[in-house]
């Protein structure tokens, strides 16, 4: 099937069966800048039970429709996924580069607003049927430093009916809070495919 132009009722769950297949698999090597970095990191994350979608990041087959999302094709954002099978928490590893820029040498807010969003969205679409964000609410707590790494955690709080809360964090790799976000995600009525 192809998945670039269908309605993402119809392709999510194709990417959800896709990435289920996945297997935990380190990548073998990052760009210079961060890669020391994230090698440092990601065993931790490993032992908190976290594992590397791989697939999302090779953009390959039916999953060639995310290499159009806007955050996981930022030439300035680059980001490894991983999530937890025990509660669904996702973790988007990243890299902010230099041409994010809100206030000088710091990370625009709403790029910071736009990795939460798509962190905390593949946290809800991958624990459940595809749902769109509605709400977000951002507290930004300190400015995100220009060409540094930073760690995205998105979870499902609860969901009731076709609504899900959903929050997520973005913190320093040290645990420092940069900002923290609240949303709503709403399930859209069954959308019938077009024969
Ligand atoms: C896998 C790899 C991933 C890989 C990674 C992929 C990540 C992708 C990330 C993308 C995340 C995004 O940017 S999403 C894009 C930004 N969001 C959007 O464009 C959504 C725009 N909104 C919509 O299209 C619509 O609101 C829908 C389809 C979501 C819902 O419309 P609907 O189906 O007609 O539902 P409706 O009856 O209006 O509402 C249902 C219930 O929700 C409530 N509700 C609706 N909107 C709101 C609202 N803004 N605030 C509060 N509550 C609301 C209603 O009051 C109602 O409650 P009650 O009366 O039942 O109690």
């Amino acid at each position: 099937m192809s998945s670039v132009d269908a309605h993402p009722t119809i392709v999510y769950p194709h990417y959800v069966r896709a990435l289920d297949e996945e297997k935990a698999q380190l990548p073998s090597s990052f760009p210079r800048e961060y890669s020391e970095e994230f090698q440092h990191i990601l065993p931790k994350l490993l032992q908190r039970g976290f594992h590397i979608l791989t697939k999302l990041n090779n953009q390959k087959g039916n999953l060639s429709n995310i290499s159009k999302n806007f955050v996981l094709s930022h030439p300035h954002i680059h980001v490894v996924i991983l999530r937890r099978a025990l509660d669904g928490a996702v973790i988007y590893l990243a890299y902010v580069g230099s041409h994010v820029q809100g206030p000088s040498g710091f990370m625009h807010g709403g790029a910071t607003a736009a990795l939460l969003d798509d962190c905390v969205s593949s946290a809800v679409l991958l624990s459940g049927p595809f749902a769109m964000t509605v709400q977000m609410n951002v507290q930004y707590r300190k400015p995100v430093p220009l060409n540094s790494v930073v760690i995205v955690e998105g979870y499902v709080e609860q969901t009731n009916g076709r609504k899900t809360v959903a929050g997520g964090k973005m913190y320093h790799p040290d645990g420092a809070l940069y900002a923290e976000a609240t949303l709503l995600f709403v399930r859209p009525r069954l959308v019938e495919p077009k024969m």
